[in-house]
């Protein structure tokens, strides 16, 4: 099983389990061999010194090291987590069952992590965004962008849209909200937010409400960051055509249905967001062959998954005539489910599940144990 650890004051058990499951159908989206799996500490990791981290991480690894495995449970960063934690994961889990590089990813390249994956999750947003404009005569260039979230995968977001022509028009994170309506200079706002700790005062833009940013006036819109923020209250205010979820659940279900009678073509999260977890698979699948891949590898080989990925998704939705979300999770229930049924019953003809080939994938989602 795989999934994300996350720290965040909000973090409870059912959140925990509900991003498990999504985790189930990203994995069986992306066809890579895993079940789905999450983790997560109720916690605020900004208010935390380095020194307290590591010993809430090394604890938290005491306590579940005997869930987590190179052929069990691999766990990878989340929210407030990054490559440091999974470099204290690895080496408090060494400690229990010798030295084993797999056991995480997103780890530090030095340790065995691998080359792009840190960009990963934010690339796999451009090259799924890439694919679904291109069904609509459209490319990256010259589109006007919205972002909340300037984390792991926001950042990367912004940074890889922008060197393909994509005019970034307002961004914000927990610290505010920054617009400039002719287009962010995203190397300075990433410097910016490096030095600052968030986009707070940036002076290339005008500060904005944080609550408004997902309503403004955009082409393209992309929330990076928590999950239900796009709900009742807000969506008939959404003005972007498209909307791709980089961050997980992002959007309710009464809001799906408003923005769909608006219109609004909304890449779903198990699709858009499932570069991390890709190159997640290719860095297993690289500790386990102790054989790095080159950054140009990486990117080719979750370029190719992508892309696939998206075909699929579309095949979905001709056949089922749905929408992109509808067909994403059809693909992903089929294929669990076609690996369910070869496993316990002969007669899986019987069972017209309408997906000729699958992984296998394990359907019970992890919960990791909660401090
Ligand atoms: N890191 C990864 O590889 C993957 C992450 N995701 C999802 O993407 C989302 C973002 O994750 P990361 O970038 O890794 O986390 P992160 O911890 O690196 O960054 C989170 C960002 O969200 C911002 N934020 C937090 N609360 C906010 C609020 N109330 N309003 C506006 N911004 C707020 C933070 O300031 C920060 O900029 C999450 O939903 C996560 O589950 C999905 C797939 C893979
Ligand atoms: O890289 C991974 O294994 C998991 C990434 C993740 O947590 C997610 O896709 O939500």
């Amino acid at each position: 099983m795989k999934g994300g650890i996350r720290y965040h004051p909000e973090v409870d058990p059912d959140e925990v389990n509900a991003l498990a499951q999504l985790m189930t159908w990203k994995t069986a989206v992306a066809n890579i061999p895993y079940g789905g799996a999450k983790g997560g500490i109720g916690c605020n990791p900004g208010e935390l010194s380095v020194s307290e981290l590591e010993r809430l991480t090394r604890v938290f690894t005491q306590k579940i090291h005997d869930l987590i495995g190179i052929h069990t449970d691999v766990p990878a960063p989340d929210m407030g987590t990054g490559p440091q934690t999974m470099a204290w994961i690895l080496d408090e889990y060494s400690k229990f069952h010798g030295y084993s590089p797999a056991v995480v990813t997103g780890k530090p390249v030095d340790l065995g992590g691998s080359l792009g994956r840190d960009a990963a999750t934010g690339r796999g947003v451009l090259f799924a965004t890439e694919a679904l404009l291109k069904e609509h005569g459209k490319t990256i260039s010259g589109q006007r962008f919205v972002i909340q979230g300037f984390g792991n995968v926001g950042a990367w977001a912004a940074q890889l849209i922008s060197e393909q022509g994509g005019k970034i028009v307002a961004v914000s994170d927990i610290t505010g909200a920054i617009k400039n309506t002719k287009g962010l200079d995203i190397p300075s706002l990433l410097k910016h937010a490096n030095e600052h700790k968030g986009v707070k005062g940036f002076h290339g833009g005008d500060p904005i409400d944080p609550k408004s940013i997902l309503v403004e006036d955009c082409d393209i819109l992309i929330p990076a960051a928590l999950g239900g923020v796009i709900n009742r209250e807000n969506a008939s205010d959404i003005k972007s055509k498209f909307i791709i979820e980089a961050a997980n659940h992002p959007t309710d279900p009464e809001a799906d249905e408003i923005l769909s009678k608006k219109g609004v073509v909304i890449l779903p999260d198990i699709f858009a967001n499932s570069g991390g977890v890709t190159v997640s698979y290719f860095e297993w699948v690289q500790n386990i062959q102790g054989f790095m891949w080159d950054e140009e590898k990486v990117n080719n080989e979750l370029r190719n998954y992508m892309t696939r990925g998206f075909k699929d998704v579309k095949e979905m939705c001709k056949t089922h005539n749905c929408d992109l979300r509808m067909g994403a999770f059809t693909l992903g229930v089929n294929r669990v489910a076609r690996a369910t049924v070869l496993r316990v019953s002969s007669e899986v003809e019987r069972f017209d599940l309408g997906y000729p080939r699958g992984f296998y994938h394990c359907p019970i989602p992890r919960w990791q144990s909660l401090l």
